[in-house]
């Protein structure tokens, strides 16, 4: 287990040259927040917004349109059942997230089968919430690469069959190995199994422990995978990231809050960053 601290990752954080623009730090498509869980779509276009991403647009159910105008006019936003405008985006986007508060009815279904089925080769694909339990029902005919996967204990145990007390590293590596997937199983000291590594994220505090915080992580990995090239040191850079602006906001603050953890990103980033 290669444990990651703030040294570990000094050479990896993504730099913004001089000559750039919105293009060079990628497209993020996020699929996520039915009508019950508008919030958590929204958490995690703010953190990829506030983490630096060029341009961000959130597929959701049309209740939350006006909510996403009014909270992040950075992003743009669709109708996830749109499927023209759904798949002329999947096509042209860096990376694609789908899950945090998708729930998993029919209508979730549906828009997740249609992701798997036109989701560009190579384009990387961050499942996670609802659309893990989705895919642990197993009816998903699934094989896309690279496939990133980010379970909380409970969703790894539904999608891995894992119960929580036996999730040591050596069977999660196998299971994720198995499966051709890049696993970030979050607890506390998230640990992270990818190309046949383990990571084990040494930040992190109890006050992240509040609802939203992991759809918050989603973001904030989007950004990363667009801006660095291995797959395996972006999610290490974003999960430290994430973990580490917790960390500073604890300080001060008993809980942490996860729309003001992807405010405080920008700050943390120019500490970080070359
Ligand atoms: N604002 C919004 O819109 C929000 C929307 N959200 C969206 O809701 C959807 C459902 O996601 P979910 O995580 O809330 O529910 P679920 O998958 O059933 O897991 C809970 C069960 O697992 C158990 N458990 C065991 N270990 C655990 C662990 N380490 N971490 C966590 N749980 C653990 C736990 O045990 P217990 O708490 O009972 O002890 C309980 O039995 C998903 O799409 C998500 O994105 C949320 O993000 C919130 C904000
Ligand atoms: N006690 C804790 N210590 C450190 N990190 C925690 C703790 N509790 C939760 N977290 C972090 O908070 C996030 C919770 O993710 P998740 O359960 O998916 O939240 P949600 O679905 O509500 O957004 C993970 O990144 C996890 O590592
Ligand atoms: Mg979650």
């Amino acid at each position: 287990m290669i444990e990651i601290t703030k040294n570990y990752l000094k050479d990896i954080w993504p730099k913004r040259p001089l000559n750039s623009h919105k293009g060079t730090f990628g497209r993020v498509l996020i699929i996520a927040g039915n009508k019950q869980f508008g919030g958590a779509g929204i958490l995690s276009a703010t953190a990829a917004v506030y983490s630096g991403a060029g341009l961000v647009t959130l597929a959701t159910d049309p209740i939350n349109i006006s909510a996403v105008r009014a909270s992040l006019p950075e992003a743009m936003v669709i109708d996830y059942q749109n499927h023209d405008m759904l798949l002329a985006l999947i096509s042209n986007t860096s990376v694609v997230v789908i899950g945090p508060g998708l729930g998993t009815d029919e209508t979730a279904s549906s828009i997740f089968q249609f992701t798997l089925d036109n989701i560009p080769a190579s384009t990387p694909l961050i499942i996670d919430g609802s659309a893990i339990d989705l895919l642990a029902t197993k009816s998903f005919k699934f094989e896309h690469q690279p496939t990133i996967v980010t379970p909380h204990q409970m969703e790894w145990q539904r999608l891995s069959e894992i119960k929580i007390a036996e999730q040591q590293p050596s069977t999660n590596q196998k299971l994720a190995d198995k499966l051709n997937l890049h696993v970030v199983l979050k607890h506390p000291e998230t640990e992270i199994y990818s190309n046949q590594k383990i990571y084990q994220i040494k930040a992190g505090n109890p006050g992240m422990a509040t609802g939203g915080m992991g759809d918050t992580l989603t973001g904030i990995l989007s950004t990363m995978i667009c801006q660095i090239p291995n797959l395996s040191n972006a999610l290490i850079a974003g999960t430290f990231l994430h973990s580490y602006t917790a960390d500073l906001i604890y300080q001060t603050d008993a809980v942490v809050i996860p729309h003001r953890l992807s405010h405080a990103l920008p700050k943390t980033l120019k500490k970080l960053m070359p």
